[in-house]
């Protein structure tokens, strides 16, 4: 059988572990799953999911987006890049090197990989490249400044790349997803509640803990997808016949993301967002306590629906 070889960065957690695993278990087994992660030690959940396909439609390789001698000789994939960090808080709080390391993976990672397999990939003109990018790729959100960067530096360059790779009958997907509930969520955010704000004013460092933290788990409670739900997203995507270039995930996300295509000036996002921290931040959390509830309530009534099954 003509196996499509997909090649998975960042596979020992969230995002690019169920899709792997996801992949892999493709119903006509139309492809060959290379899972990699940049620590070999960290495969034990990822073999978990895969079950019945490790050896079969999936393997575990080595490969570390910051480190070009891992990536050479690296097979030439139909695609897939996803390894990637987060980072919040005010900039005054960050170093330069921070920065760079989360420009590093999220950015020159997916570079470096591309500039390996690209070649190879023009030469067969068959191929597929599906980047986990986020919502932060086409939108900034507060205290983001960084990350959002890292996504927007992303898109530019896929955006750029997409018009010469249709000429070699390529294709190329960026997947955004808003808040994904992964170890990503569980790291930024402790990170973000040991931030040193000393460096930071009082307004600045106040709007950080006391609105952005304060708010943060509840937004991953209501509007946060499930990384599984991401990875059946992006088998879809990956199965077409013509996938689109963008697709968001989180249907629950879209109206944000939609502001900023109705407002060539840009504005509108950014009023809103500030109206909704800063005006309206009762209706703003009305609303998310309301999503959480109907949240609750669907996942009851499944549980009560399950339970009447068996
Ligand atoms: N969670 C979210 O809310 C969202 C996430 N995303 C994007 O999804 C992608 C996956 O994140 P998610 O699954 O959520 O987070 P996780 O933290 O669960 O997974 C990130 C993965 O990337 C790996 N990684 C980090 N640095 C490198 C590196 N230098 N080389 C190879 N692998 C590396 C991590 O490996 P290790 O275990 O060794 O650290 C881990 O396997 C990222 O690109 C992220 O930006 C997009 C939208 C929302
Ligand atoms: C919705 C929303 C907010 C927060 C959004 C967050 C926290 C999104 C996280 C997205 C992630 C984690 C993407 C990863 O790539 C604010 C700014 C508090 C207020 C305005 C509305």
């Amino acid at each position: 059988m003509n196996q499509k070889v997909v090649l998975i960065t960042g596979c020992s957690s969230g995002i690019g572990l169920a899709l792997a695993a996801r992949i892999a278990k493709d119903e006509k087994k139309r492809f060959m799953v290379y899972a990699t992660m940049r620590n070999l030690s960290k495969g034990e959940a990822l073999v978990e999911a895969a079950g019945r396909t490790l050896g079969r439609t999936l393997e575990i390789k080595q490969l570390d987006v910051c480190d070009e001698n891992s990536i050479k000789d690296t097979s030439t994939p139909f695609g897939s890049v996803n390894a990637g960090m987060g980072m919040i808080g005010p900039i005054e709080c960050q170093s330069i090197d921070e920065m760079k390391t989360v420009m590093d993976t999220n950015f020159f990672g997916l570079v470096r990989l591309l500039k390996e397999v690209l070649p190879d990939m023009k030469r067969r003109k068959k191929g597929h490249i599906v980047v986990i990018s986020s919502v932060m790729g086409i939108q900034g959100i507060l205290f983001n400044d960084v990350y959002a960067a890292s996504k927007f530096a992303v898109e530019g360059f896929c955006e750029s790349l997409a018009v010469q790779a249709l000429r070699f009958n390529l294709n190329i997907s960026l997947i955004e997803p808003g808040p994904v509930i992964t170890e990503f969520e569980r790291k930024v955010y402790e990170e973000g509640l040991k931030t040193d704000l000393s460096k930071a004013d009082k307004v600045t460092a106040d709007m950080f803990t006391n609105i952005y933290l304060k708010n943060y788990k509840q937004i991953f409670e209501t509007l946060g997808q499930s990384s599984e739900d991401v990875a059946e997203h992006t088998h879809k995507i990956i199965t077409m016949d013509n996938p689109p270039f963008r697709h968001q995930t989180n249907t629950l996300y879209t109206p944000m993301t939609t502001l900023k295509y109705a407002d060539p000036n840009g504005d509108l996002p950014i009023d809103t967002f500030y109206k909704m921290v800063f005006e309206h931040d009762k209706v703003f959390n009305a609303s998310l306590n309301f999503l959480k509830l109907l949240r609750w309530r669907s996942r009851k009534s499944f549980t009560m629906e399950k339970d009447k099954s068996n």
